[in-house]
């Protein structure tokens, strides 16, 4: 019997769909799933009639694949990846090649990286974002790693991936962990437009009294905008629109105002604050998260810190796209794309990723969660600077912020007169509002310090650092 092209181990949402790509683009493949079940399932049913066969374990699959071997792992990150690498591995022989498709922490891949070529096998920690219908039928993918590792699977991924008019949604990023990181910032980014979309949502729905029917209509207009033409806007779109199967009201209203997480919007805060990149939009979106698994304490402080009664405010009409709100989400968006941009341009500096900003913004424009029209200036304004320091100064972003920024102050100002949590809104405006400030007050932090703890101060009028005896 011909041997196999590909192996995947993990049948969950992701595996399945990543397999039938695979097979549909000419690669016949072996399966593996922890529960054998889920295999014969697959097998019986979206597997039957293509090239892909079943494996009871992990020596069953390896032994069913051409050498040098090719293994996508699409488990749940953390130890279950970890408990797969040291089963698998006594069956693996020089040159063989192990992929990690899921969410992992990066310096785990990082670490895994090292361990796997020591005993001469191939490692590739990629970042795969499109959820099940992308990974079916054309994901964005963020491979790194050794560049020698990735090139023996360029082909197969460049196939699979989604491909835009200009090239497919996958190249190879960097060494080491940073396809894992760059697929990290990703959903840092995913957070904060999610957070972004669900603030609009609630001053159209609090403020402006609209029906879910009629957000969905701002939300079909946005998304016919060069500034919001994106995925999120389109299934925000279609989650405002679809109602509940008991009783017909909109089925939004009916779940429970806490969101989940997995864990990559905060491993992006955190290597945000190791490197010194400042990141509030995304970060705003992280704690909205958190603040929203308070309920039963929400509930319960709302019966005693009285909200303000909401008043009368103009925000815009249906037939201009709600415009000072339009404003916000454009702005916020452009905000977490750049705070997201900002954390990987240090992070390719202290790591020595080395990573290509045109492709990281070619890999997101298709098959991902965050594709958006705006990735398309946002290719345009690094392949114009390569070393630009931030998204915002780019000419085509700085006309946004002139247009937009007046419409986002009303409505960070009306929201919190009305009581109406905006925080990504806001932090937003304070991030743009604290970068072109020239003069900060942190003169007087630094006199602050300085005069309890002898830290020391710059000089606008002379170099180097001072210190005062400010209590004397
Ligand atoms: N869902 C999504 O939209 C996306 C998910 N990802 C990432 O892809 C990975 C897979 O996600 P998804 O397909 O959604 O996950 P699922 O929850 O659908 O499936 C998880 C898979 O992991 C396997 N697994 C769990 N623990 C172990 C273990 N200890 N040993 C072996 N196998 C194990 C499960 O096997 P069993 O059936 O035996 O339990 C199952 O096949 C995750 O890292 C996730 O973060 C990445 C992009 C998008
Ligand atoms: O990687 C993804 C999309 O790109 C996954 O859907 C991920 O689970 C989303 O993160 P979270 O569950 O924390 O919201």
């Amino acid at each position: 019997m011909s041997k196999a092209h590909f192996g995947l181990v993990g049948l969950g949402v992701m595996g399945e769909n990543l397999v039938l790509n695979a097979e549909r683009n000419g690669f016949s493949s072996v399966v593996y799933n922890r529960t054998y079940s889920k295999t014969e399932s697959f097998l019986l049913g979206r597997g039957l009639g293509k090239s892909i066969s079943g494996a009871k374990d992990l020596k069953e699959l390896v032994n069913k694949l051409e050498r040098p071997r090719r293994i996508l792992m699409m488990v749940k990150a953390g130890p279950a990846t970890d408990a797969v690498i040291s089963q698998i591995s006594p069956y693996l022989e020089e040159g063989d090649l192990l992929i990690d498709g899921g969410n992992a922490l990066f310096s785990d891949t990082e670490r895994r990286v090292e361990e796997l070529e020591s005993k001469s096998f191939g490692y590739i920690g990629m970042g795969v974002s499109g959820g099940a219908k992308g990974a079916l039928e054309g994901p964005s993918m963020m491979p790194g790693g050794t560049k020698s590792s990735y090139e023996s699977v360029e082909q197969l991924l460049t196939k699979m991936a989604a491909q835009v008019d200009d090239g497919p949604c996958v190249s190879y990023i960097g060494p080491g962990g940073s396809g894992h990181f760059v697929k990290t910032v990703h959903n840092g980014i995913e957070y904060g437009i999610e957070q972004i979309l669900a603030e609009s949502y609630d001053l159209m729905k609090r403020m402006c009294g609209m029906t879910g029917d009629q957000m969905a209509d701002v939300f079909a207009y946005w998304n016919s905008t060069e500034e919001l033409s994106s995925y999120l806007v389109e299934i925000t779109e279609t989650c405002l629109r679809t109602k509940d199967s008991v009783d017909g009201t909109d089925l939004v209203e009916k779940i429970m105002d806490k969101a989940g997480q997995k864990g990559t919007g905060l491993w992006t805060v955190i290597s945000a604050l190791e490197l010194g990149a400042s990141v509030p939009t995304i970060y705003a979106s992280l704690n909205a998260r958190v603040m929203s698994s308070l309920k039963s304490q929400r509930v319960y402080a709302s019966t005693l810190l009285k909200e303000p009664l909401i008043g009368s405010y103009e925000l815009g009409t249906p037939s201009d796209g709600m415009s000072p709100i339009m404003d916000a989400v454009v702005l916020s968006t452009i905000a977490s794309y750049a705070q997201g941009m900002e954390i990987m341009r240090i992070a390719s500096h202290e790591y020595n990723y080395d990573l290509h900003m045109p492709s990281i913004a070619q890999i997101w424009k298709g098959g991902c969660i965050i594709r958006s029209r705006l990735l398309v200036h946002i290719q345009n304004a690094f392949q114009k600077d390569p070393q630009l320091k931030n998204l915002l100064l780019d000419s085509w972003f700085l006309n946004q912020v002139d247009k937009r920024i007046a419409g986002l102050a009303k409505v960070v100002s009306y929201a919190s007169q009305a009581g109406i949590p905006v925080p990504c809104f806001s932090s937003t405006l304070d991030y743009i509002n604290s970068y072109r400030t020239s003069r900060l007050p942190q003169n007087l932090v630094q006199a602050m310090r300085d005069c309890f703890g002898s830290h020391t101060y710059e000089r606008t009028d002379k170099e180097g650092f001072f210190h005062t005896e400010w209590l004397n």
